[in-house]
């Protein structure tokens, strides 16, 4: 099977670290090809890059669909995008904050988020009530590193997100630790040795859970509002999305 990784935002160096990462954990058989948008912000932070990135995602799902894609993840802890990306195709889409949600009440009663900026916490607070998952999630904690310091200056931020996860393990009284930016994509063994508790990070539970929806010829449901979208013309700079 192929699995598209998308990276919502522009920097190369994080889509290859999310790439990384996949494959890493990949099935045998399992084929990781990871994208980013051709445009778009070099950093997910605000509300603003999240809508902004979201078009960038769509247009990677359609690119999937004419290459024969099995399944998409998208690799923003914000899900940027994921519902109008189910309604294009009939693969799964699996957004890495869900995944990371899931595969958490699995392993735990009570989870904290450990995510970059205090400013983006809201969103991941937002997915937790929309998933259903508000009750299981004690704190959505940030380690205040902007998302690029994880690839320019991944030392210090490494000791940042550690910092945080031992305050979550010492005063929120969890089982488990979810990493709240697909750039850490590469660091959730060394962060639970550091903090001693489980890690859940959401690019790589988001491959496993892509390979059993495959696995059990599941894929997003074309009845109702994921159906595909109606016959539409886009104006302006959008005209390349017309359909139907
Ligand atoms: O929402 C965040 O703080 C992290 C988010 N931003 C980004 O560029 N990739 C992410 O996963």
């Amino acid at each position: 099977m192929q699995i598209r990784v998308i990276n919502p935002n522009t920097t190369r160096g994080m889509t290859d670290t999310i790439g990384s990462a996949a494959q890493g954990i990949a099935a045998p058989g399992t084929v990781i090809t990871s994208t980013q948008p051709a445009h778009g912000p070099v950093s997910i932070e605000s509300h603003f890059d999240e809508a902004i990135s979201a078009v960038g995602v769509l247009e990677e799902v359609m690119a999937g669909e004419r290459d024969g894609v099995d399944a998409y993840i998208i690799a923003c802890f914000g899900d940027p995008g994921l519902l109008a990306a189910r309604e294009l195709t009939r693969a799964p889409v699996i957004g890495i904050a869900e995944a990371a949600f899931h595969m958490a009440t699995l392993i735990s009663t009570r989870f904290s988020v450990v995510t970059t900026l205090g400013r983006t916490g809201i969103i991941a607070e937002h997915l937790l009530e929309q998933y259903g998952f508000g009750h299981h999630c004690r704190r959505v904690r940030a380690a205040e590193i902007p998302v690029l310091d994880l690839e320019d200056d991944g030392d210090a931020a490494l000791t940042r997100i550690i910092e945080e996860g031992r305050r979550a393990r010492d005063e929120d009284g969890i089982g488990a630790i979810v990493l709240g930016c697909g750039g850490m994509a590469d660091l959730t063994d060394e962060i639970s040795e550091a903090v001693g508790l489980p890690v859940v990070e959401g690019v790589t539970a988001a491959v496993k859970l892509s390979e059993a929806l495959v696995g059990l010829g599941l894929g997003t449901s074309k009845v109702g509002d994921l159906a595909f979208p109606r016959a539409k013309a886009f104006t302006g700079r959008f005209e390349h999305l017309s359909h139907g």
